[in-house]
């Protein structure tokens, strides 16, 4: 395959930046790739490892003669990060994010295009419950589905550039409406990570006796459950600020379903229980009959 793009500007170079980087490069899809980030332990492991080539201290600076200008930092970090790359954009450059929110971001970072440069907002559905440089895995989006989110502003060229990128990393890419997306993963997303830190706190504010028990008999399922509750606390105090509305909308629903299900324990209502573990698993089976990337194939 030749070269998609010439310069790659990675401001963030963590877990989802620096695993794009590494997929790309493992297919010879770019040129050069210059990182910017404020940890230099990040920098200099991933010039040691050859994910990036060369290191900028600036943002505006990093951004000069790229073609493709990528930001993987925080949510809240978003728009400021634009902010500081536009003095640095030649024409023509599309900046793309990495963002697990993106109705806000999307709107303010499109406002801040400089006349001939685009913004495509994105989100890779793939990640890990690590984060950092040393976590990222050039297969990560292998297999993955990409959402991005252009609205009537967005240049087809843009749209096209990015989608190519994700597809020759192997990810799926679908467009969906910003705000639309923000409410679909509150649901899909949030909530399962929002549950499994509330889980591990709940039992770790057991008395100390009966906690020591409950982490010693943890097996299986607790892992299974709560491996999301090990991701990364910053990224995730951030997605709940982003996402505000949405989040709380989808936590109101699912605390009026525990209270219905807490009524059918105390009321013994075997039935009641029955049919509700029943829909659960079979809708659970169906969705993973109807979604070959949630069965991993
Ligand atoms: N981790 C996941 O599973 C996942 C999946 C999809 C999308 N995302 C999104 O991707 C983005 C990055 O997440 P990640 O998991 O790669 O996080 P990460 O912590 O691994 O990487 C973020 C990088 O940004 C750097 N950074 C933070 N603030 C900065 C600043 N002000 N200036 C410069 N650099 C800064 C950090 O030093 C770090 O290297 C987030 O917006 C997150 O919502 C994460
Ligand atoms: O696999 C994981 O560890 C994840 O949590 C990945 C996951 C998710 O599926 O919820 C988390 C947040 C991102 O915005 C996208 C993907």
């Amino acid at each position: 395959m030749s070269v998609l793009i010439k310069r790659l500007t990675l401001i963030g170079v963590g877990l989802i930046g620096a695993s794009l980087a590494q997929a790309l490069r493992k297919r010879d899809l770019v040129g050069e790739i210059v990182g910017v980030d404020r940890r230099r332990a990040s920098l200099d492991y991933a010039l040691e490892q050859g994910i990036i080539d060369r290191v900028e201290t600036h943002a505006a600076r990093g951004v000069e003669g790229a073609t493709l200008v990528l930001i993987a930092t925080p949510v809240s970090t978003i728009v400021s990060m634009v902010e500081d790359c536009v003095a640095g954009l030649g024409r023509g450059v599309v900046v793309t994010d990495v963002g697990s929110v993106k109705g806000r971001i999307v709107e303010r970072c499109e406002a801040l295009m400089p006349e001939g440069c685009a913004f495509v907002g994105g989100h890779p559905i793939a990640g890990r419950e690590h984060s950092g440089v040393e976590a990222a895995l050039a297969s990560l989006f292998d297999g993955a589905r990409t959402i991005l989110t252009p609205s009537s502003v967005t240049p087809r060229w843009a749209l096209e550039l990015v989608t190519e990128m994700w597809e020759s990393v192997g990810a799926t890419v679908e467009s969906m409406e910003p705000h639309w997306h923000d409410q679909v993963l509150a649901a899909t997303s949030h909530l399962p990570h929002l549950m499994a830190y509330n889980v591990v706190n709940t039992l770790s504010d057991l008395e100390d006796h009966l906690r020591t028990e409950v982490f010693r008999y943890a097996a299986s399922g607790f892992r299974d459950f709560t491996r999301i509750a090990s991701s990364d606390p910053t990224m995730w105090r951030d997605i709940c600020l982003e996402n505000k509305d949405a989040i709380l909308s989808i936590l109101g629903r699912f605390k009026s379903d525990l209270e219905k299900l807490t009524k059918r324990v105390e009321e013994e209502d075997a039935d009641g229980l029955y049919g509700i573990f029943a829909r659960s698993k079979d809708t659970r089976a169906r969705i993973l009959q109807e979604n070959k990337i949630l069965r991993g194939e």
